[in-house]
């Protein structure tokens, strides 16, 4: 049975339990189970507060987990990311009062409040920057105000918290994030379980990324039509009754779906229909 950590809270919680879902595997029914089995899949499910993860699934305890890749790399556990997953995307970076610095070399003797103090001492150390780190839980913008430290680093997703705060960032991001799937380092990475709930996992990542597409065309745009729409491995063509007409059916990204569409019509394209893909097999 494959033993996989789920974030059990949090920005990660729901979106990851949505994407199980979507993949076919069974989630818990309340918010205070801790573990469930899905029998039909072979899959115990383990929900665990996301910082954890990664050093549940580093101990070999469980096989893989699903965390953030920043709580990964701040936990300094010895596992690492080979799926990303789309959501929960957020950038790490310094904030402060307008005019507290302009980057990471002004830190020089004063003090960052963080709830990642793995991954700001790493940066501070590769910069050559002797400052000071304050490790709170959460909340960190309000450090500031409260004179705990001049400056932050946090997650920054639409800037509204830095913003309700009266902080801006400064300085180059110190990481971009996003949910990874991630397993012990140097796990096997062929075992055939882990790559089954991978290949499922990435079934849901195209089936949200791409729309089947559906049109009739004449035969002498066929060729125009196909590079508008060349599908993954190549588009299926189909004979229509009447003649010097053929059916075209292909996967196309869904951003550009309706772009496609008028690019279709324009070259005498006809009866172009989007359909969603609810699960995929690559
Ligand atoms: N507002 C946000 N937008 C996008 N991702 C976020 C946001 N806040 C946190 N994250 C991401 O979620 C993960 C942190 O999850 P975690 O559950 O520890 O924190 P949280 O969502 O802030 O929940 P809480 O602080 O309430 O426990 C990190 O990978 C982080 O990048
Ligand atoms: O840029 P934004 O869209 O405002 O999102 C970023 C904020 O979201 C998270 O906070 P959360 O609400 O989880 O509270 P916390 O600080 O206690 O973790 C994060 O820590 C930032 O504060
Ligand atoms: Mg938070």
């Amino acid at each position: 049975m494959l033993r996989i950590a789920v974030p059990n809270k949090g920005s990660l919680s729901g979106p990851a339990g949505e994407m199980l879902h979507e993949a076919g595997y069974q989630q818990r029914r309340e918010s205070k189970e801790l573990r469930i089995v899905d029998p039909t899949n072979e899959v115990e499910f383990f929900y665990l507060r996301p910082r954890d993860i990664a050093i549940y699934v580093s101990s070999g305890k469980l096989d893989i987990g699903i965390t953030g890749r920043d709580l990964l790399i701040d936990s300094g556990a010895d596992a690492e990311e080979i799926l990303p997953l789309g959501f929960a995307r957020s950038t790490f970076r310094f904030a402060g009062k307008p005019g507290t610095a302009n980057g990471v070399t002004d830190l020089k003797g004063r003090t960052v409040a963080t709830s990642y103090e793995g991954i700001v001492a790493a940066h501070l150390a590769e910069q050559g920057v002797d400052a000071s780190v304050v490790h709170l839980d959460g909340a960190v913008e309000t450090a500031i105000e409260l004179g705990v430290a001049e400056v932050i680093a946090d997650v920054v997703e639409t800037g509204t918290s830095l913003r309700n705060a009266g902080l801006e960032v400064f300085g180059e991001p110190i990481m971009k994030s996003e949910a990874v799937v991630i397993r012990r380092s140097g796990a096997d990475a062929e075992e055939p379980k882990v790559q089954q709930f991978l290949r499922r996992l990435q079934g849901v990542l195209v089936a949200r990324t791409y729309v089947m597409m559906d049109y009739d065309c004449r035969v002498e745009q066929l060729e125009k039509a196909v590079a508008l729409t060349p599908g993954l491995e190549s588009p299926t063509v189909s004979p229509l009754h009447n003649e010097g007409w053929v059916a075209v059916r292909a996967m196309v990204p869904a951003k550009e779906a309706q772009r496609i569409m008028d690019d279709l019509y324009e070259i005498g394209a006809r009866a172009i229909l989007t359909t969603a893909i609810h699960a995929c097999r690559l």
